[in-house]
Parts: C-alpha cells; sequence; structure tokens
C-alpha cells in the first residue's frame, strides 16, 4: 500500500529495466505479483507452470525510485549512483534495515549507511514487539506501528501476521478509531489518496498520480460514518488504511495492490470545522447531485483505469449513501459494502457455529436487533436468505422471524409509511413498542443483536430480560469502537449468570466469572473481507452475488474447532486467520465459478492450495 517503485526494476546504474523475466512470470499470477511475493518462499508450480525456486534473486530496484518522479536518464543514473543505497534505505517497498546481507551492502552502495551489524528478520520482529509493547497507550502504539509501515514495509506484516492477535486492536479496531478523531494532530505522510470536491473533473488524473498501476482493492470511504463515531470527514483515511493492512496482512493480498481512498466531500462535524489541525475541506457536506456525480466520476474513473476487476470496498458511508451506492453500482461494478455485506456474513457464520451449542435451525430461532441501519438490515436480511434456502419457505414469510428496534421503538407495520426504504422488509404487524425491554419481552427472542452505533443500551435489564426467557441466550454487541458496544462482555456475563453465548465487534478481554473463565468471540467484519477479497481476485470475479457472501459465511462456521466450542467461542481465533482466509477465498471462488461470474479459467482444481499459493508472504527478498 505503501507508494512505491514496486512495479518496475532497474539495473545499478540507474538505466530503469522494464522487462524482466519476472514479468512473464507475472501474467499467470492472479493475485500475488512475483515481485511482490518473495520467490524465495517458493510458489507451486502448478500454479505457475514454472519451478520459480530458481528465481530467488531480484535485480534491485531502488534507483527506480528516482525515475518515478521522472527526471532525465542522466539524472537518473547520477541519483542513482550518488544516492542509491541511501535511497534504497528510505523507500519502505524495499527497505530491509540491518537485514541487509555482507552482499548486498556491497552491491547496493550501503557501506557505511549501516551498522555493522547483520540482523535477520526474525530478530527485527522480536526487536520491533519489544518497541511496540514498551508503549502503554494504544494510540502511540498505533503511531509506532504506522511508523514502521512507512520505513520497511515487510517488517511491518511479517510483525503483524506474527502478533496479530495482539496487534489486530492496535491497527484495526477499537484503536483505528481513536486514531481518526485525531488523525490531524497526528498526521505525518499521506497513505492513500484524497479525492475532494476540488478535483472534480480531474480525477482520472488525480488516480494516475498513484504510483502503483496494477491495482486490485480500493477500500474507499466518504468519512460520514466511521465505525460508531460518525462524521469524522477526511479524518476517515484511517479506516481505509487499516482495512488494506488487512487485506495484506490476513488475506494475502499484496501491498502494492491496495489503494486506500477518501472521498472528501465536507463535513458536518463541527468540532472538526473549527479546528485549525483538520486535514479536510471546511465545508459542509455536499449531498444530492453534487455528491452523486462527484461518486459517479470516481466510479467511472476506476473502472476506466484499472478495469472491471478491481474490488471497490465500501467502508463506513452513512446509511443513504451506503445503500443507495451499493444499488445503483452493484450491477455494473465490482462492489461490495463491508458493512451491510460482510457484517452479514461474519455474524450469519457465527450464529451458524452458535447453533451447535444451542442447538435447532437457524428457522427455530427468533432475531431482535438494537439499530435498523447497515449493519442491522443487512445481518437480517443474509439471515433470512439463508433461512429461505434451507427451508424453501418464502423469503417474505421466514422474515417475520425477524425483527429490529431502531431510535423511534420497534419496526411495526404502522410505521411503514415514515420508514427509509432498507426498514420496510421488518415492519410486521404488531402494537407499537416503544423501548429495548419491553420489546425482547414481548418478542421473546432467542438472539439479540446490537448494530445501533449507541454504547451501553443492552443494559441490566435488558440482558436479565433476555436470560429469563432462553437457558443460553446469544447475544451479540456489534457496535464499535469499544466505547460504542452496546454492552461490555462482563456485563453479557455477569448479568446472564453466565449463561449468555456473547461476541462483539471489537475486542474484550476473557472474563472471569464465579470462578469460570469466559473467552468472548469477536464479531468483527474482518474474518470475512480480506479472505472474500481473495477469493473474487484470485477467480477473476466480475459481480459480487449474495450466494458468495453465504459460500464465505459457511467456510468460517466450518473453521470453528471442537475445541473453540468447548470454551463456548462461535468465531475461531485470529491466530489461524491466514488458513481461515484461503478457506474463505476458496468458497467463495468455487461459487462464483459455479455461478459463471469468475472469469479465471480454467478453474484451478485445489482452490485452497491455489489460494494459498497466491498470498503474499512478507519474508524479505535477496537482492543481486
Ligand atoms: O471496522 C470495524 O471494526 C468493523 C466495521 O466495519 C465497522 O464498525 O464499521
Ligand atoms: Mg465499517
Amino acid at each position: 500500500m505503501t507508494p512505491s517503485s514496486s512495479s518496475r526494476s532497474g539495473d545499478r546504474n540507474g538505466s530503469v529495466v522494464m522487462e524482466t523475466p519476472l514479468k512473464e512470470l507475472k501474467k499467470d499470477s492472479p493475485v500475488a505479483d512475483v515481485d511482490d511475493n518473495a520467490i524465495s518462499a517458493g510458489g507451486p508450480q502448478d500454479v505457475y507452470g514454472e519451478d520459480r525456486a530458481t528465481e530467488d534473486h531480484f535485480v534491485t530496484p531502488w534507483s527506480v525510485s528516482v525515475a518515478r518522479f521522472k527526471l532525465g536518464a542522466s539524472l537518473c543514473r547520477f541519483h542513482s549512483f550518488k544516492w542509491g543505497g541511501y535511497t534504497l534505505l528510505r523507500d519502505p517497498h524495499f527497505n530491509k534495515g540491518l537485514a541487509f546481507t555482507e552482499d548486498e551492502r556491497d552491491a547496493h552502495y550501503l557501506r557505511g549507511l549501516l551498522p555493522p551489524s547483520v540482523i535477520p528478520q526474525e530478530t527485527q520482529v522480536k526487536k520491533m514487539i519489544q518497541h511496540v509493547r514498551q508503549y502503554q497507550v494504544p494510540l502511540q502504539k498505533y503511531m509506532a506501528m504506522m511508523d514502521l509501515q512507512e520505513r520497511n514495509e515487510r517488517l511491518f506484516y511479517k510483525l503483524l501476521i506474527d502478533h496479530v492477535e495482539e496487534l489486530l486492536p492496535v491497527v484495526y479496531t477499537p484503536t483505528v478509531g481513536e486514531a481518526c478523531q485525531k488523525y490531524g494532530s497526528i498526521f505525518m505522510r499521506p497513505q492513500g489518496l484524497y479525492i475532494s470536491l476540488k478535483e472534480k473533473g480531474k480525477i482520472r488524473e488525480v488516480l494516475r498520480n498513484w504510483p502503483e498501476q496494477n491495482i486490485q482493492v480500493i477500500v474507499v470511504t466518504d468519512g460520514e460514518r466511521i465505525l460508531g463515531l460518525g462524521d469524522l470527514g477526511c479524518q476517515g483515511m484511517g479506516i481505509p488504511v487499516g482495512k488494506l493492512s488487512l487485506y495484506t496482512a490476513l488475506g494475502g493480498v499484496r501491498p502494492s495492490a491496495c489503494l486506500p481512498i477518501t472521498i472528501d466531500v465536507g463535513t458536518n462535524n463541527e468540532k472538526l470545522l473549527n479546528d485549525e489541525l483538520y486535514i479536510g475541506l471546511k465545508q459542509r457536506r455536499a449531498t444530492g447531485q453534487e455528491y452523486a456525480e462527484l461518486m459517479h466520476e470516481f466510479m467511472t474513473a476506476v473502472k476506466q483505469t484499472y478495469g472491471e476487476k478491481v474490488l471497490i470496498q465500501f467502508e463506513d458511508f452513512a446509511n443513504h449513501n451506503a445503500f443507495d451506492l451499493l444499488e445503483k453500482y452493484r450491477s455494473t461494478h465490482l462492489v461490495f459494502n463491508d458493512d451491510i455485506q460482510g457484517t452479514a456474513s461474519v455474524v450469519l457464520a457465527g450464529l451458524v457455529a452458535a447453533l451447535k451449542l444451542v442447538g435447532g435451525n437457524l428457522s427455530d430461532h427468533r432475531f431482535l436487533f438494537l439499530g435498523a441501519g447497515e449493519a442491522g438490515t443487512g445481518i437480517a436480511e443474509l439471515i433470512a436468505l439463508e433461512t429461505s434456502k434451507q427451508t424453501n419457505a418464502p423469503l417474505e414469510e421466514v422474515r417475520k422471524n425477524i425483527w429490529l428496534v431502531d431510535s423511534k421503538g420497534l419496526i411495526v407495520s404502522s410505521r411503514k409509511d415514515s420508514l427509509q426504504h432498507f426498514k420496510k422488509p421488518w415492519a410486521h404487524e404488531h402494537e407499537p413498542v416503544k423501548n429495548l425491554v419491553d420489546a425482547v419481552n414481548q418478542i421473546k427472542p432467542t438472539v439479540l443483536i446490537g448494530t445501533s452505533g449507541q454504547g451501553r443500551t443492552f443494559t441490566k435489564e435488558v440482558i436479565e430480560a433476555m436470560a429469563s426467557i432462553n437457558k443460553r441466550p446469544i447475544i451479540l454487541s456489534l457496535s464499535n469502537p469499544t466505547s460504542q458496544s452496546e454492552c461490555t462482555a462482563e456485563e453479557a456475563y455477569k448479568w446472564s449468570q453466565g449463561r449468555a453465548i456473547f461476541a462483539s465487534g471489537s475486542p474484550f478481554p476473557p472474563v472471569e466469572y464465579e470462578g469460570k473463565m469466559f473467552v468472548p468471540g469477536q464479531a468483527n467484519n474482518a474474518y470475512i473481507f480480506p479472505g472474500f477479497g481473495l477469493g473474487l481476485i484470485m477467480s477473476g470475479t466480475i459481480r459480487v452475488h449474495d450466494d458468495l457472501l453465504l459460500a464465505a459465511s459457511e467456510a468460517l462456521a466450518a473453521q470453528v474447532s471442537q475445541e473453540n466450542f468447548d470454551k463456548g467461542l462461535i468465531f475461531p481465533p485470529f491466530t489461524n486467520i491466514r488458513k481461515i482466509s484461503a478457506h474463505i477465498a476458496a468458497n467463495v471462488a468455487a461459487k462464483a465459478y459455479e455461478l459463471g461470474l469468475a472469469t479465471r479459467l480454467p478453474q484451478p482444481k485445489d482452490l485452497v492450495k491455489f489460494a494459498e499459493s497466491c498470498m503474499y508472504t512478507p519474508a524479505y527478498r535477496s537482492y543481486r
């Protein structure tokens, strides 16, 4: 993701070498370009058709980082001669720090620029994890990680992969939320593309300013609903950056194929508008036609620039725009809304797994949501779709088992005329109910799901009501970050006398209650989107279909082991996430082939193996 000159190579005199044997290898590789995916890590011969182990050295490409700025050839040569090693150390894509070998130090003008010790990557990882751990404040840990990403990309990913459980809450939810709130003051270097109203009419040119051309995934936000924190305008950039680092660490999509984008149409956040350090446009949000035109220009420019197989993930848009954009572009672009579809897929997986603990089928359960926005209605619809497939009952019929409460109370048919379109399918026959406790007591759900963006709304009374109705109430507090979670893990276990099956969007530590340890699961779309995206990319899928979300869900649920169930877990731990992602990718790709949506032919025989072979690994490459 860090801008770099990865797609080019250069010789040591600085002349640009555009055609290397590696380029040839790239053609067959749908996800991991060979340039990025350490050849020394070895690729399977059946995928690439050749033994890549013979290509275990790279022509060093550092000198081209000067060429990137389109300087003349002679200047370029001069620079690389004089500054080659220095430039190499400052390019995060190629830098290895003290891991440069003696030969590399000789060959690449690094002598004297580094202290004499040569340290392997494993030792660097040990050093860096100690460095991150020394900070007590999560935002400081976040900044240390961002600093590393900007200095040494492969070390950043190695560290993140090797310590994924510990570092996920640092580079992602919940800390990324605080980082977005304070982005103006911690902002150091741009990590993605900013497209504001000022760029209207010029978006294709803006895309061309990004140094990578072979983009496969874009995560885009307009910052209007960052997690449950509301409108953070341009400072929402932390979210696409964080999501894409997970695409690489968890899903193995190479960093240079990932592009974070923030669309800036202003903000309605008064605090930011009055903040001298605010990095975005200081105006109120453009809406209506002005907004739609900018988004349309963006969507068109992306397809023209990167082709129709680039995946565009919409992230943290406000409800109205999220639903409208997905509806408008789902038949013309490869689009995926993580908050509507990714969250739905992960929650369905958790529920399917939870059935092993509580018994029954989906159709035997009754669901009540607090929150009827993107996540709430998205999850509700996917549950209905799966139930309808399992029972052969019409969708309208199975929806009747699913109830939603919004800020005005239970969604019932008498409110239908005043409801937004995405809430209408959930307006069932019932008398009005004003609050959540009454709704729980009257609807008698077996599953309670919080998607409200409002913290501490699952009160003691609510949880006790759930526990009085159910032997093992399923309680999911999905709102992020931690401050917005509908209840804490401790509250869920304590108020249900240890009977709740609990998972949350943001991580909670294990809880001890009456001498027993309870380990809460994390029902976060981070389980789904990296593997889901990998599956789409590696199969050349051109459209997202709901059945692909069901396939992802099914694959995730299948990864929950007996050992996990014994601990009351309905999600597998993140430690195995790359293996899980490969299974999700394979199942998604298999379904895409079945539906005729996959364009990469012929279909690989073993899709799990193929997914694994496509995944980026951050081991250092050797430079000759
Ligand atoms: O980012 C996360 O942790 C999950 C998510 O998409 C959201 O809360 O909007
Ligand atoms: Mg989100």
